[in-house]
């Protein structure tokens, strides 16, 4: 069932809320984003977008889905900046968020305190399998959590992984379908032990 914004609203308007859209590689994250932001531009209200400065796989600024959506953003290279780039704005969305720095939650947490509805997204395991950067504690603190799925590239089930074909074996690789496959549980521990 697709997010509704309606189901939560927060009684006191002076504060607002943390989304957290999380999941394995091509499970949709960013097309949500992207939905859930031109859903609140077309309601009028003010909204930022931000993406670490180093994830420049598609374009320099905007953020781009791997079905070539896309919507404007600013590159930051540090969580501190978004508190800076906000302060008229009432919705802001992050991409990419496993990327950012351990003070992401706090800056969120500042952000949702002053009113404004933060969404964010990223992936909530490394190529491991293991929980990626500030996601796990911005799930822990976010009034919603959405885990989206993709589809196994092994045998077309529910995939919440992301296997790493590539060789390489640093956390950070930015990348594609030439360095990841989406896999669910089976078809990922089978090959990765
Ligand atoms: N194995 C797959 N499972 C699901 N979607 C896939 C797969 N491979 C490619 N896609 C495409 O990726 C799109 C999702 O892209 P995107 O929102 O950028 O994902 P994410 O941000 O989670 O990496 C899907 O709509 C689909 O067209
Ligand atoms: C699993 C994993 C991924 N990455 C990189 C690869 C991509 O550049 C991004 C994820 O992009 P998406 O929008 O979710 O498709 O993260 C990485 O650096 N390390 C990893 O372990
Ligand atoms: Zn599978």
């Amino acid at each position: 069932m697709l997010f509704s914004e309606d189901r939560f609203v927060q009684r006191d308007a002076s504060y607002g809320s943390i989304e957290v859209i999380c999941g394995s590689m091509f499970s949709g994250k960013t097309e949500e984003l992207i939905r859930r932001m031109r859903r609140a531009q077309f309601a009028k209200l003010d909204v930022e977008i931000f993406k670490p400065t180093m994830d420049t796989r598609y374009h320099q600024t905007d953020i781009i889905s791997h079905d070539s959506n896309h919507i404007p953003s600013t590159p930051v290279d540090h969580s501190s900046a978004i508190l800076l780039l906000s302060s008229s704005t009432r919705v802001v969305g992050i991409d990419e968020a496993q990327f950012f720095d351990d003070e992401l939650p706090n800056t969120c947490n500042t952000l949702a305190n002053r009113g404004i509805r933060v969404i964010i997204a990223g992936l909530d395991m490394d190529f491991k399998g293991r929980p990626f950067g500030p996601i796990p504690a911005l799930m822990a603190i976010a009034e919603h959590v959405t885990k989206v799925h993709a589809v196994c590239m092994r045998c077309g089930a529910p995939a919440n992984y992301s296997y790493r074909i590539a060789k390489d074996k640093q956390k950070l690789l930015l990348g594609e379908k030439e360095s990841y496959e989406p896999r669910c549980r089976a078809c990922f521990y089978r090959n990765n032990e």
